[in-house]
């Protein structure tokens, strides 16, 4: 097993627990609010965790929902998965909804919301090219291997065929 990366922590509320994985193999570090709410169907609301972090440069963390929730209780994060920025400083926030159209859901302090997944992430630069580079899939998208759209790989897409990048049109630069 790979040893773990560190990241530090600052505990907000004084009794809220570090975000700690159920299981060794677990993806996800559990999240909890340290607010009690209570949402009416459709209803969202912003909870806060009680937890900051500072990951590495080169790491996301993402907020996923948990599973249990969601089948049991139709609860979802809004903005699944959230995104945590390396340099975010502030507090994890865990903006959910229920989804369920009869019942209300309640949550007591320290109950958990969400999971967080720590990540590597690739940082890319940009270079904006007239042509792209031909594919296998080429434009099709949204249900195109489904039986209900055509598949246009003619056009386009592997005819180009090869490695090579079409010609940079210009070397300016996303940030
Ligand atoms: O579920 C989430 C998602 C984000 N964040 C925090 C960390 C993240 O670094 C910051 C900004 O998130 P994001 O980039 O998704 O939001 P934005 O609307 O693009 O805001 P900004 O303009 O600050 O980037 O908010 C959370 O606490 N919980
Ligand atoms: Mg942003």
């Amino acid at each position: 097993m790979r040893s773990p990366v560190d990241v530090l922590i600052r505990l907000l509320d004084p009794d809220v627990p570090i975000p700690a994985y159920g299981h060794p193999g677990d993806a996800g570090a559990d999240l909890v609010t340290t607010e009690a709410a209570e949402l009416a169907p459709g209803e969202r609301v912003v909870l806060p965790t009680g937890v900051s972090i500072a990951l590495p440069d080169g790491y996301a963390a993402f907020v996923h929902p948990r599973s249990g929730l969601a089948a049991r209780c139709g609860v979802a994060l809004v903005n699944a998965p959230g995104t945590v920025d390396a340099g975010y400083r502030g507090e994890i926030k865990v903006i959910v909804v229920n989804l369920d159209p009869r019942e209300s859901v309640r949550f007591e302090r320290f109950d958990r919301i969400a999971q967080l997944v720590v990540q590597q992430v690739e940082k890319v630069r940009f270079h904006e090219v007239a042509e792209l580079p031909g594919s296998a899939r080429a434009e099709g998208g949204f249900g195109s291997t489904g039986g209900h759209a055509a598949v246009d790989v003619a056009e386009g897409g592997i005819t180009h065929g090869g490695n090579s990048y079409a010609s940079v049109v210009s070397d300016r630069e996303g940030q």
